[in-house]
């Protein structure tokens, strides 16, 4: 097995940065290449990692950055993620979720590189028919998002039955939070997530924080989720490649705490946070969402010895809320 550094695909984007960041303070050597569709160059330490722009369906840059760099491992965070936007254009998220690993996937053969830890998500259980879902849940995704996660499951899958490519599928619940350091944080353009859309309401970046429904089955009728600070995802990562590193099997493992909070309870939590009213709308039901996300994150204990150590949304609104009002929010270079 080679002993070169990681190759971190999608490392300047959100939960890539963070992790990035983790690996690094575990001595790990970094290759990062982002084509800062959504990425920004500013969240990597551009003096500690090396950092290829480019687009992992380029065949013949990812052949050349596997002759360079000969990667132990592949962390693979590059994808779009907009469930919204994979209804109305499911062809671009099975390009670039599900074709354009396959240029990754084929190098990785070629060179021998055997271990990939992928950034899956809740999103390939669907709907779910039990509270909390554990791994063994059926898998019935609901949007061609969660669809194309759970396609390229199945092929990391069958990587393994014919080469012995061994993976960790990081089924993320919903990713929240910052670094504590507020130095990088969740810059998306457009933003869509919940917490950071409701912090918007409050700087008045938006006019207001619309509520997705208030009919569902829940306690107080608003969707139901499992926030995991983007510390603890990065934490698991690195967990996960020890596991790979000591001949661990392939195999999916959830990320959440365990525990559920509604959209009145962060809007709430916000509130008390900022010390502001936040202006908000209720609207209907968005499309494709389940009433209640909430991880079993047993199995993630068992075999990486990870648990969630933020379990307290209040945590994560705060290191969220120092980002947006720290010097670099909005103002990454790229
Ligand atoms: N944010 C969440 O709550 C969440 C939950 C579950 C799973 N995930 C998954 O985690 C991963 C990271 O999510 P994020 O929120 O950090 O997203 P992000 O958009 O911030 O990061 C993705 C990065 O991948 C890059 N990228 C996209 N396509 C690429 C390509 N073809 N070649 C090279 N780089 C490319 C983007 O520029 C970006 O920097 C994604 O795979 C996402 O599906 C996220
Ligand atoms: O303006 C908003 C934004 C969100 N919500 C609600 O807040 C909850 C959380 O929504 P997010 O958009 O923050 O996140 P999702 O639950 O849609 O997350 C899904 O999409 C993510 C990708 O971006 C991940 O893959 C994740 O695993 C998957 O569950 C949902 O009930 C949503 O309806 C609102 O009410 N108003």
């Amino acid at each position: 097995m080679s002993q070169g550094p990681l190759l971190i695909t999608g490392g300047a984007g959100y939960i890539g940065s963070h992790t990035v960041r983790h690996l690094l303070e575990q001595n790990e050597r970094i290759v990062v290449l982002d084509n800062l569709v959504f990425g920004h160059r500013d969240a990597l330490p551009l003096d500690r990692v090396t950092f290829v722009e480019g687009d992992m369906a380029d065949a013949p840059l990812i052949e050349k950055l596997f002759a360079e760099h000969k990667p132990e491992a592949v962390l693979h965070f590059a994808a779009f993620a907009y469930v919204g936007e994979s209804v109305t254009d499911p062809l671009k998220y099975y390009r670039n979720n599900l074709a354009a690993p396959l240029t990754l996937l084929e190098a990785m053969q070629r060179h021998g590189c055997k271990r990939f830890i992928f950034s899956s998500t809740c999103a390939t259980y669907g709907d779910p028919v039990r509270i909390p879902i554990d791994e063994t849940h059926p898998q019935a995704p609901v949007n061609p998002y969660g669809a194309s996660k759970w396609m390229l499951e199945r092929v990391l899958r069958d990587c393994d039955t014919a080469w012995g490519l061994k993976s960790v599928f990081l089924r993320y619940f919903n990713a929240s939070g910052c670094h504590p350091s507020g130095e990088i944080g969740e810059d998306h353009n457009p933003e869509t997530h919940l917490i950071p859309r409701v912090l918007m309401a409050a700087t008045g970046e938006v006019d207001s924080i619309t509520v997705f429904g208030t009919d569902y089955a829940t306690p107080d009728g608003t969707c139901v989720r499992d926030y995991i600070h983007v510390c603890d995802l990065a934490s698991a990562h690195a967990l996960a490649l020890s596991y790979l590193r000591k001949g661990g099997e392939t195999t999916p493992v959830n990320l959440g705490t365990g525990r559920g909070f509604s959209v009145k309870e962060i809007i709430a939590t916000a509130e008390a946070v900022t010390g502001k009213k936040i202006p908000v709308n209720y609207g209907p039901r968005r499309a494709g969402d389940p009433s209640e996300l909430i991880a079993n994150p047993t199995k993630a204990k068992e075999i990486l010895q990870w648990q969630a150590a933020h379990t307290d949304p209040r945590e994560h609104i705060d290191s969220a809320w120092r980002w947006m009002n720290g010097p670099r929010h909005g103002r990454y270079a790229v």
